[in-house]
């Protein structure tokens, strides 16, 4: 044989099969969606020949452990022949795909020819009887996991329809019981508008009643409440107290998007339930609402999307994107709608979500205008909603870091002056935009620098008092690149106040990193550290307006006084939430064992009863 022989590639069924149940599919228990998914096309496709069709489909249990079987009976357009040798005999072949691209848009919800497949993932053989609607002898077809099958002409015919029979295969039992798969049939198949039955040895039973009216007209939801909200419940397993209805210009795609009863974290999974064809296909989808929409959890219906295999998420493209924004509007609206005719319905909601609304603010001017008065913030004045900082009437600073805030804020407090927290997500942009929103909001962002300005210089007297005070200090501190500067401020309790520029902040931070580091990266990190300037010196203010350091700036105890000069240094950095470095820990670990002994050698000179 010459080397350019074409060969023909091999496929290892059962090694397919391996894959499609632990990689693409989550559980076996969707081969239930996928012969749904099947009878639902089939239906989809007899009503094109034949308009006004109507549709059912009968799932039938019996047996029980591991003798249990299932058969799936629908009336829809059923396989001739030949399709089932086009369409049956090689995966990954479909009857339903228009055109050739895999996300074009077609009536049907299958596309890729391998949902089949996962039948085997809860039975060792697939029956399936069929009967076209466009004539011809009725066909049974049988296919193995080892990609074996046969198929065989039946003597009579049948009424058109397929009928698909598994028997349980070892370890499935579950997937057969009666209260699981009328679980699941609801679960997948609630928005259908045909009727399910479920029939076992003692019972018959239609799955989906009735289709509720604002599946068609989302709109009718707002006056028929409990029964969205019962809905919900049923469908979500959640309790949930609101809900806004869903809808795109076109109608095409609606849901209704029920308000979480408890706050989300802001990298909580969204699990949106997608149904297509009004077939549940998507248990996660992450893609169809905007981003800040992590406040709800959505029951959304459309025809319009595609799929990926997996069924988990949909094609990213420019339709998915419109009805993304089309969804997020509808959401938005709702709430503006609150804000001028139902406040206490969206205060309600800001209070358990002011993240989510947050996020939406930020993107949207006219949205955080109005409802900017009720979002909450963390300020000098107590935790508040930016309305009634607003209304204060002062000036509202702010920081951009928490670390900035915590740093200024006893001395902020003791001013009087107004500084909010916009160190968390979202709230330093809000802060910024805030006077566009509001113009009688008069906001200013405050660095740690701007704060010392309200810091009372030392009259010519006190500067030479204190000068060598000040020298020795600053050469104590020398060795954590910290100048130290004596002045008076308030609150007095505060002895001393640790300010970082940004320079010297980044030092901190490589300085941090390179004791955690390898030989050479620290090395490298030496380097760019030794690159850093006069700027990168940090400052610590001591505060003369505090007894204990006017005491200890007119101390002339050589020994204490260098290590209490480093203990209220350490301290500072504690008091404005600085990771501490390896050095300054140890200061703080030997100077806390100097002053116990220092204390308790002056209390056996005095006898122990200084108190
Ligand atoms: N109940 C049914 N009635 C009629 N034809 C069916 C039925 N079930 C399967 N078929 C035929 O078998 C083919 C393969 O089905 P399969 O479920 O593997 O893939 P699919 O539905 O086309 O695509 P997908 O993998 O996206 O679900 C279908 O394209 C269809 O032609």
């Amino acid at each position: 044989m010459s080397s350019a022989d074409p060969y023909r590639f091999q496929v290892n069924l059962s090694g397919m099969i391996d894959i499609l149940s632990n990689h693409l599919y989550s559980s076996p228990k969707v081969f239930l969606r996928e012969l749904m998914q099947n009878a639902t096309d089939a239906i989809t496709a007899r009503r094109k020949l034949e308009t006004g069709h109507k549709g059912s489909v009968m799932v039938e249990l019996s047996g029980d452990g591991s003798s249990a079987t299932m058969t799936v009976e629908d009336n829809g357009i059923g396989l001739t022949e030949e399709e089932i040798h086009e369409f049956l005999a090689m995966i990954g072949q479909s009857s339903k795909r228009d055109s050739d691209s895999l996300a074009a848009e077609t009536s049907f919800i299958g596309r890729f020819g391998i949902g089949l497949l996962s039948c085997f993932m809860v039975s060792d053989e697939i029956i399936m009887l069929t009967q076209s609607a466009k004539g011809g002898p009725a066909m049974e077809w049988r296919g193995k996991p080892d990609g074996t099958y046969t198929i065989r002409k039946l003597e009579t015919k049948l009424s058109p329809g397929t009928k698909v029979y598994l028997r349980c295969k070892p370890e499935a039992e579950m997937y057969f019981e009666p209260d699981e798969v009328g679980e699941k049939l609801f679960y997948y198949g609630a928005l259908l508008p045909y009727p399910i039955t479920l029939r076992t040895s003692d019972s018959s039973r239609v799955i989906n009643a009735e289709l509720p009216v604002w599946i068609e007209e989302p709109g009718l939801a707002r006056s028929r409440r409990q029964e969205v909200l019962q809905f919900g419940q049923r469908l979500l397993g959640e309790q949930f107290g609101d809900f806004i209805p869903l809808r795109t210009a076109s109608g095409r795609t609606g849901g209704i998007a029920y308000i979480l009863p408890h706050a989300v974290n802001l990298n909580a999974r969204r699990s949106n339930r997608v149904y297509l064809k009004q077939m549940l296909v998507s248990e996660k989808a992450e893609n169809v609402l905007p981003e800040w929409a992590f406040f709800v959890k959505c029951l959304i219906w459309t025809d319009e999307l595609q799929p990926t295999a997996s069924r988990e998420h949909f094609y990213e493209n420019e339709r998915l994107e419109q009805i993304r924004e089309e969804l997020g509007d509808s959401i938005r609206d709702e709430l503006l709608r609150m804000a001028e005719y139902d406040p206490d319905r969206l205060q309600a909601i800001i209070r358990l979500h002011a993240l989510s609304m947050k996020a939406l603010a930020v993107e949207d001017d006219a949205f955080f205008g109005l409802i900017y008065r009720w979002l909450p913030f963390e300020s000098t004045y107590g935790s508040m909603e930016l309305g009634a900082l607003v209304r204060e009437g002062q000036k509202i600073y702010y920081t951009f870091t928490v670390d900035e805030y915590r740093q200024i804020t006893h001395v902020a407090a003791a001013q009087s002056l107004l500084v909010v927290n916009g160190g968390y997500i979202y709230d330093g942009a809000l802060l910024s935009i805030l006077p566009q929103v509001c113009p009688e909001a008069d906001t200013e962002l405050l660095s740690v620098d701007d704060i010392s300005l309200s810091f009372v210089e030392l009259s010519s007297v006190e500067r030479n008092r204190y000068y060598d005070f000040l020298r020795m200090a600053d050469s104590v501190l020398q060795r954590f690149r910290c100048h130290v500067e004596l002045k008076r401020f308030k609150p007095a309790e505060l002895p001393a106040l640790y300010t970082l520029s940004k320079e010297s902040a980044a030092l901190r931070s490589l300085e941090a990193a390179e004791e955690k580091s390898t030989e050479l990266l620290s090395s490298v990190l030496k380097n760019l550290s030794a690159s850093l300037n006069e700027a990168a010196y940090a400052k610590l203010y001591f505060n003369l307006d505090n007894p204990m350091i006017a005491r200890i700036a007119d101390s002339s105890d050589k020994v204490m006084l260098p290590i209490a000069i480093e203990m209220l240094y350490v301290n500072a950095l504690m008091m404005g939430h600085y990771p501490m470095s390896r050095e300054e820990l140890a200061v703080l670990n030997k100077g806390i064992v100097r002053f116990i002994d220092w204390g308790l050698a002056k209390s056996a000179q005095t006898g122990g009863d200084d108190q």
